[in-house]
């Protein structure tokens, strides 16, 4: 017989694909010459907000902005811990303006944002796992910045490195389940990284190449309801065994930008 999971409500911050596009290359899934369906995109990023506020959970907006069309990837914008906001600094020139309305998005919200002085994609790379924060490096995220968010947050941070540019970022290889758990696919870390995770977790749940290739990884769970690619149909029953309930959502317009569920949701945690 499964755990039964408790879902804790969340607060998500996300940004409407309205200029959604893939104009340029700064990842192995973005191809510029293959056409993006703006209309579906939309549609497929409705249901994810539908399927977030069917759970309970409360889901804000910032506006978007023409010529940033990966603005649409509101993990990226920063980390928030405690009310406490660490924002990003793009790696790709072409990314980094989204910085400027996302901070305006927090600063009139009522929070502070750090600036860090390092390459930092904000939850694509810092992922706050109950008492610490996994750090992806190797492609984005630069371990000074993960220094740097030690600093601010006062919360260790672990850090693993990526070997697989297809798994750029740490978002698209891992993701927390709930306070004790994560759901990750091995074969994107060093060997050292591999060894740490399964010191920290040695309950994960694992995921097939199959499941990682699908964005299964880049998933979203509330403690009990996982918002997941639905490509991703062994790790579900991997999922479903454990007690989580999957919650199919489909993203695949934005895959041909390199992104899904979780690079959509920034989830602030006050
Ligand atoms: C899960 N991932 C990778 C994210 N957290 N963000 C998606 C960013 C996609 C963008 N084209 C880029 O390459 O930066």
């Amino acid at each position: 017989m499964p755990e039964s999971r408790v879902a804790r409500p969340r607060r998500f911050l996300v940004c409407e694909p309205r200029f959604f596009a893939v104009r340029y290359a700064i990842n192995p899934w973005m191809r510029p010459e293959q056409p993006v369906d703006v209309s579906l995109a939309r549609r497929q990023w409705l249901s994810l907000v539908d399927a977030y506020r069917r759970h309970g959970h409360t889901v804000e907006t910032v506006e978007p902005l023409p010529g940033l069309p990966d603005m649409v990837f509101a993990a990226n914008a920063a980390v928030v811990v405690d009310g406490r906001v660490f924002g990003s600094r793009f790696h790709a020139p072409e990314r980094r303006p989204e910085s400027v309305p996302y901070v305006a998005w927090f600063k009139a919200h009522g929070f502070d944002v750090q600036h860090p002085e390092s390459v930092c994609e904000g939850e694509g790379d810092l992922v706050p796992a109950g008492r610490w924060i996994l750090a992806g490096t190797g492609f984005r995220t630069t371990p000074e910045a993960h220094r740097e968010a030690q600093e601010f947050f006062g919360v260790p941070v672990i850090g693993l490195t990526l070997v697989d540019p297809y798994f750029y970022h740490l978002d698209t290889a891992l993701f927390v389940l709930d306070e004790e758990n994560v759901a990750y696919y091995p074969e994107a870390f060093s060997p050292g990284s591999r060894e740490v995770l399964e010191r920290l977790y040695p309950d994960a749940v694992l995921a097939t190449r199959e499941d990682a290739r699908a964005f299964g990884l880049n998933s979203v769970s509330d403690g009990r309801h996982v918002f997941i690619s639905p490509g991703a149909t062994e790790l579900a029953d991997r999922l479903a065994d454990r007690g989580y309930v999957p919650v199919p959502v489909d993203l695949s317009e934005f895959r041909k930008a390199g992104g899904g569920i979780k690079c959509c949701t920034q989830e602030i945690r006050s």
